[in-house]
């Protein structure tokens, strides 16, 4: 009985919807209470590419003892429903008042400042700091230096707070760890790795601008993740402020069905509050940064039919989206509060409804009823499907439940170094984790002890003894790449990781003064472990160190971090972009190394064919198929290493190949002469000769380039696209317009210019990797003979 109680408390709070990977496909959502283990819950697993480096495969010892260690857990019955079945009421209560959320949008909508009045409210802040704000203190999130110098947050800041809801007259404490994400597109990854392991979003748009083209990236992210959302109008304060104008703009240019669940009372300067449609009463705050919340029955009376015309509108909308709600419609019954709010949760757990709130947080106005919105609609952990891949069978999915009496599986999302060490952020999926307990890391199967857990609050933390199954926390000591798996070694599991975008800009640097270069390489570590989207390499030609990333800003932040953190002032190239090379058919080789220099010689002869990568167009493969032993094995392995390495530096400009298939098939060894390198050599000789007989072709990056301006400028920007790429898709709307474009990165050098100019500085963009594609033959002409001239001028210096 006690049990049945437990499992129905975390269910009644779960209010499941079916998702199952069907984003927005207009499946009825049913209210069943299913068990926790019912195949009710979206799929974390779709669309997720893996970016750590190699699933493990050595079949450790540590690896045994897993596999052993799960076997005796299935014998000792802790199945799932096992240990469902012991979840405590006390444990079903504490999951079902987790959130674990994030707060996204296009630049400058309010991100930081919603998140700074979210940890007022909740007490775990005494003050509110602005952005930019003239106390020169900064907004809490936007820790870094930079970040409050500039007033954009460039890091993900992760904290927690208790929120206490008043139900009914009764209090609820909800406990919600939030991370406040970058808008910038440069700083994608920091959306995305928060998108990787959050159950929920707050989507905050500027009342004036509605959907702006960030927004329609960050409704991407979402959606890859399948990330349910509730969205707030924010800046209800401003002139020219619309609510009304986002959702239509929610509807029409994210596709997502949503309604609004409040309309303002009062607008511009003289917005007071909203009006409550689900109960139908007015929300106003009062206090000191409006930190009382009055409600009162009465609703103005120039407002009541809006207000009735708006509630109409918004069930409506659930009816679109719900079953339940969709056969009261039919038999024109009236829903209660209670029932459109248990349709509104499920339809956006379900993916297929966004309920949209407003305020205005630099007034300080309505955050609370946001706040309570979180909790009303948004997942707990327990309602969102996370999956594991079982390396002991194939990497066959394997349902996570977030329960602290199954084993511990957690994922490490962050890294970041500060003043007291290395700090690894974690989500833990299941099972729970105590200080000082040891966990095994599912890549590198290495054991490490957890000597200190604490909850972080922007950059401050709170130490913890344990931490429980579906929470974030931040753990010391911890070495790891981000994206690792980690268990107490009793199952085999490891989990896909986030999606790491391709780096598509690029540009020298090096130390002004020589006695900084440990300083430099100590950062560059840093950076590069901490953003995988951050990279380095050494051109071995010019010895010029070359970093990479998502855009200009991208790098300048990081340049500008290794002046104030380090010390290190830096010389940097022009921003390049970063080309790829490949291959458009097959070309076969037959090459000989022979060289014979006094001492013992280099002698390798290597025979196969190269061929476009028909299997990933991204990754290169090589295949040996030589018979009869002409090539030795380890020599084989050497030829392998030289493709791998004549592909870091492709023959035409020296940038990356991809997209190449190497087969050997034949050689020929000699006694004393032969050796690793010799084959190395050969290959990467055999290589670069069959390249241009293979077609060898400059690919350029292509971005998903988004424009919103005005419709009166859509004639403007149409020439201007029309000079850099090709336009995907214009939706027109009332007073503005949408275009999609593919455009080559290279032709949007200064682009903001040229657009603020075409629009009278009212249109704005955003870019995202999209995918390589050749470059025109002219460009590529021109770029294989700069590089070729660059060499030459190398050669004679
Ligand atoms: N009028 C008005 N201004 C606001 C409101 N909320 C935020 N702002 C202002 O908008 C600007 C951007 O706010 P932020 O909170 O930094 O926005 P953000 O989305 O976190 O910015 P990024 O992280 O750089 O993308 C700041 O100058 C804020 O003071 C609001 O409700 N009304």
């Amino acid at each position: 009985m006690r049990v049945l109680r437990a499992v129905a408390a975390l269910n009644s709070s779960c209010a499941l919807g079916s998702r199952q990977g069907a984003r927005y496909a207009g499946l009825a959502c049913r209210a069943a209470l299913t068990a926790p283990s019912a195949p009710c819950y979206s799929s974390r697993l779709s669309g997720l590419r893996h970016f750590s480096r190699s699933p493990v495969s050595r079949a450790s010892s540590a690896a045994e003892a897993a596999l052993k260690q799960a076997k005796e857990l299935a014998a000792a019955n802790m199945t799932p429903e096992a240990a469902a079945a012991r979840l405590t009421p006390e444990e079903a209560k504490r999951l079902a008042r987790v959130r674990n959320i994030g707060i996204a949008a296009h630049i400058d909508s309010g991100k930081t400042t919603v998140s700074e009045r979210i940890l007022f409210y909740t007490g775990r802040t005494k003050a509110i700091h602005e952005v930019r704000g003239r106390d020169g203190v900064g907004a809490k999130m936007d820790s870094m230096e930079l970040e409050r110098e500039r007033g954009i947050t460039i890091q993900s800041a992760a904290t927690f707070a208790d929120w206490k809801k008043v139900e009914n007259g009764v209090e609820e404490t909800y406990h919600i760890n939030l991370i406040d994400t970058p808008g910038h597109i440069d700083f994608t990854i920091e959306v995305e790795r928060a998108m990787r392991v959050l159950d929920g979003a707050v989507m905050v748009l500027c009342a004036v601008s509605g959907v702006q083209s960030q927004t329609i990236t960050v409704d991407r992210q979402m959606k890859r993740y399948n990330v349910p959302r509730i969205s707030f109008v924010n800046k209800m304060d401003r002139m020219g402020a619309n609510p009304f104008k986002a959702v239509e703009m929610i509807n029409s240019k994210l596709k997502i069905p949503a309604a609004a669940v409040q309309i303002p009372i009062g607008s511009e300067k003289e917005f007071e509050g909203v009006v409550d449609l689900i109960h139908m009463r007015a929300i106003r705050n009062d206090g000191q940064r409006g930190i009382n919340v009055k409600v009162s029955n009465t609703i103005p009376e120039h407002l009541k039919e809006l207000a009735e015309q708006k509630r109409q509108e918004l069930i409506e909308k659930l009816a679109d989206v719900d079953d339940e709600i969709a056969e009261m419609f039919l038999e024109e019954k009236t829903p209660t509060p209670e029932q459109i709010k248990a349709a509104i949760r499920r339809a956006t757990i379900g993916l297929k409804f966004t309920p949209v709130l407003m305020g205005s947080a630099l007034a300080d106005k309505c955050i609370q009823p946001m706040l309570d919105a979180v909790c009303d609609y948004l997942p707990n952990p327990g309602n969102v499907e996370n999956v594991a891949l079982d390396r002991s069978k194939k990497e066959e999915p394997v349902k996570l439940l977030p329960y602290n009496s199954l084993p511990f599986v957690g994922l490490a999302f962050k890294l970041e170094e500060n003043p007291y060490g290395q700090l690894t952020y974690m989500r833990v999926y299941q099972g729970s984790l105590k200080k000082g307990q040891y966990l095994y890391n599912a890549r590198t199967d290495k054991k490490v002890r957890i000597p200190r857990i604490v909850r972080m609050h922007a950059n401050e933390m709170e130490d913890v003894s344990e931490i429980g199954a579906g929470e974030i926390c931040a753990v010391f000591g911890v070495e790891c790449a981000s994206g690792d798996t980690f268990t107490d070694g009793r199952l085999p599991y490891g989990m896909s990781s986030m999606y790491v975008p391709e780096s598509v800009m690029s540009l020298s640097i090096k130390p002004k003064r020589s006695s900084d270069a440990d300083a430099f390489s100590k950062a560059m570590n840093r950076f590069m472990r901490e953003d995988p989207t951050f990279r380095l390499h050494v051109d071995e030609e010019s010895e010029e160190t070359i970093i990479s990333g998502m855009g200009e800003l991208h790098l300048d932040i990081y340049v500008e971090r290794l002046r104030r953190e380090y010390k290190v002032d830096c010389e940097t190239g022009k921003p390049r972009v970063a080309y790829r090379e490949t291959i458009s058919k097959r070309a076969d080789f037959d090459y000989l190394l022979k060289r014979q220099t006094g001492g013992p010689g280099d002698y390798a002869r290597v025979v196969g064919w190269i061929e476009p990568n028909a299997d990933n167009a991204e990754a290169n493969k090589f295949e040996t198929r030589v018979v009869g032993g002409n090539i030795p094995d380890k020599y084989l392995a050497a030829c392998g290493k030289g493709f791998e390495e004549a592909c870091l530096k492709g023959p035409l400009l020296g940038h990356r190949v991809i997209g190449a298939s190497m087969v050997i098939t034949d050689g020929a060894t000699h006694v004393t002469d032969s050796s690793d390198y010799a084959f190395n050599l050969a290959t990467q000789m055999a290589f670069r000769k069959a390249f241009a007989d293979a077609g060898g072709t400059v690919l350029e990056p292509l971005m998903k380039t988004t424009i919103t301006a005005p419709a009166e400028f859509q004639g403007n920007v149409l020439m201007l696209m029309n000079k850099r790429g090709t336009i995907v898709d214009t939706e027109v709307g009332a007073d503005e317009f949408t275009m999609v474009a593919e455009c080559s990165l290279n032709a949007m050098f200064g682009f903001s210019t040229h657009l603020r100019a075409a629009t009278q500085g009212k249109g704005e963009f955003s870019m995202e990797f999209s995918h390589y594609a050749p470059a025109p033959p002219h460009l590529q002409k021109e770029l294989i003979a700069k590089y070729e001239k660059e060499l030459d001028a190398k050669r004679t210096k």
